[in-house]
Parts: C-alpha cells; structure tokens; sequence
C-alpha cells in the first residue's frame, strides 16, 4: 500500500482512504444476501420508498459536508448494490436456479446491517472529504479499490460506488 501512496497525502490520510473503501466494500458484500431474499421473495430490486428514506436520513445526519454530495454519494451505493443484484439474478435465471433454501430475511436480519454501515460511511466521507480532489487520490483509489472493494462480479458495482465519490 505504501508503495501507491502519492506525495500529496500521508500514510494516515491514505489509511482514512482505505477505510472509505472498506466500507464501501462491506455494504456491496451485503447486496447477495438482499439478491437472495428478493429471489425468493419475488419483491422488486429496486425500492425507491427506502432508498428515499435513507437518503433524507442521511441528510440530516450528514452535518458539515454537503447535502448534494451526501445524496449523489449514497445514490451511487444504492446504484451499485442493485446493479450486482441483477447481475446476480440475471445469473439464476439463466442457470433456472430454484428459491434458496436458507435466506436471511431483508428487514430483520439483512437491512440492519446496511443501516449500521450507514453512520460509520458518514464518518468515512468527513475523513477523507478533504482528501478526495487532491492529485494523486484518484489514482491512488483506482489501485487500492481493486484490491478493498471487491463483492462484484465484473467490476461494474464496483466502478458505480466509486464514481459516488466524485474523483476527478
Ligand atoms: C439493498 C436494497 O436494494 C436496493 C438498494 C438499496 C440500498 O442499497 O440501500 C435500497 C433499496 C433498493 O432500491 C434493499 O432493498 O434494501
């Protein structure tokens, strides 16, 4: 890792980096476990009343960054958390797969854990806002992303999340 830190940041901001994309990476590894309920229970991928709620949540916990780049930044995790669903999906079908035998319910047990990343990337974005248009820093999350942020089958998901970031 030390080796792909640019001059621009330290070691510590690197590290907050990282843990953005750890995070990033623990809420796309949730999204099978959502795939499977909603395979089973032949709901919608796409829930537009919670991402809704989740959105104004965030908002108004999101004090002293900005709300739009709170918003897009969220969006794009919902993006790609329902792009690795259909891609999951569009796998099952294709290969005529059954319902799962043993699936985690998506609101006692899946959604929860989705809220609990909810803060602590809220966290992470006051960390690294700062850090994020620095030279250096988009390069830097390019190599580091390939390795932290996995939980996705071609890379798609994966280039959604981070295009939330904004990096240019
Ligand atoms: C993860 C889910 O699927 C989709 C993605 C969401 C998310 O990433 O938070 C929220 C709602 C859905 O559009 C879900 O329904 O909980």
């Amino acid at each position: 890792a030390c080796q792909s830190v640019p001059p621009s940041l330290t070691i510590a901001d690197s590290e907050q980096i990282d843990q953005l994309l750890i995070l990033i990476d623990q809420r796309l590894a949730v999204a099978p476990q959502v795939a499977k309920a909603k395979w089973n229970s032949g709901a919608a991928i796409n829930d537009p009343p919670r991402e809704k709620l989740i959105l104004e949540d965030v908002v108004t916990q999101a004090d002293g960054l900005d709300p739009a780049f709170v918003r897009k930044f969220f969006q794009a995790q919902f993006d790609a958390s329902k792009a690795l669903q259909q891609e999951l999906q569009d796998q099952w079908r294709a290969e005529g797969r059954d319902k799962f035998d043993q699936v985690a319910d998506l609101g006692r047990d899946v959604r929860p854990v989705l809220d609990k990343l909810t803060p602590q990337l809220i966290t992470a974005l006051h960390r690294t806002r700062s850090l994020l248009n620095r030279p250096g820093t988009r390069d830097y999350i390019e190599t580091r992303s390939l390795q932290l942020v996995r939980g996705d089958i071609d890379g798609k998901p994966r280039r959604i999340a981070l295009l939330g970031l904004g990096v240019k």
